[in-house]
């Protein structure tokens, strides 16, 4: 299945697998050997991650994958495409969320792991977004000043068709002229927030959009559709800058399992 919307970018490819357990193991599989391709011409390689559910689970997949063992996780940079702007402990944070999954069973140098600020960082989520911007102007290369190429940039989708915090209808969705947006009065708690931006978004070399579940399956279709309209589809709107890859369960793309 191919979706025909050209008009932000590059064709965008649909892959959908059995259900989300088979999406998450096989896109940690995806994650790590797309990894080691980078790893085999570039140096480093630049990744974000997302939150929510599938995130997280393809996360914990990638840390028992015996590919995890190959990757030269000195050269890998993690990011991430948002956070929720509340204390480091909060369960809520994704960051802490990750680290639990996958980050805290690498080795990886702590230097190399780039969380958004906690409000212990930062007094306001505007404040902390630009901190984030500063981060990723400083690890930026030749391509773009403000922040380095990502390699994948992973993403989750909710219900309402938003990725990372760029909700629909939200002022968020507007910010120009900078990699990251605070964003307050999410319509998915906690209210306040930190998101890349559409802008930062688009330098990926890929963005993967993960989405498992029925309950996505309108959204998913929404935002395939040709006419997506960024303010009520963000999602629709994402487009790596060489590939766009939407990574669906049978149940997010609105057809029935196979039998077997
Ligand atoms: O709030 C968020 O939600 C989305 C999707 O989460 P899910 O649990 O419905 O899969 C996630 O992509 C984003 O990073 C997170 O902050």
């Amino acid at each position: 299945m191919r979706s025909s919307a050209h008009q932000h970018g590059p064709e965008r490819a649909v892959v959908v697998h059995p259900d989300a357990a088979a999406l998450a193991e096989a896109t940690a599989a995806r994650l790590l050997l797309a990894i080691l391709d980078a790893q085999a011409v570039r140096h480093p390689v630049h990744v974000a991650l997302t939150g929510g559910t599938v995130g997280i689970r393809l996360l914990e997949r990638a840390r028992h994958s015996p590919l995890a063992a190959i990757v030269d996780w000195t050269g890998v940079h993690l990011w991430w495409g948002d956070e929720r702007f509340v204390p480091r402990a909060d369960s809520e944070r994704n960051e802490g969320q990750a680290r639990a999954a996958l980050i805290d069973h690498l080795p990886i140098p702590a230097r190399n792991v780039h969380p958004m600020a906690a409000t212990e960082d930062a007094a306001t989520a505007e404040d902390g977004a630009a901190a984030y911007a500063t981060e990723l102007a400083a690890a930026a290369g030749p391509d773009d000043e403000r922040s380095p190429t990502f390699d994948v940039v992973l993403l989750g989708m909710g219900p309402d068709a938003h990725v990372a915090s760029l909700f629909p209808g939200h002022p968020a969705l507007a910010a120009t002229g900078t990699t990251a947006v605070a964003v307050h009065d999410s319509p998915k708690p906690p209210p306040d927030r930190i998101s890349l931006t559409f802008e930062a978004l688009a330098g990926a070399r890929q963005v993967w959009l993960v989405v498992a579940g029925a309950e996505k399956a309108e959204a998913v279709r929404r935002a395939l559709g040709g006419a997506a309209d960024v303010r009520e589809a963000p999602a629709g709107a994402v487009r790596g800058r060489d590939v766009t890859l939407w990574l669906l369960d049978t149940a997010a793309a609105g057809i029935d399992a196979p039998r077997v």
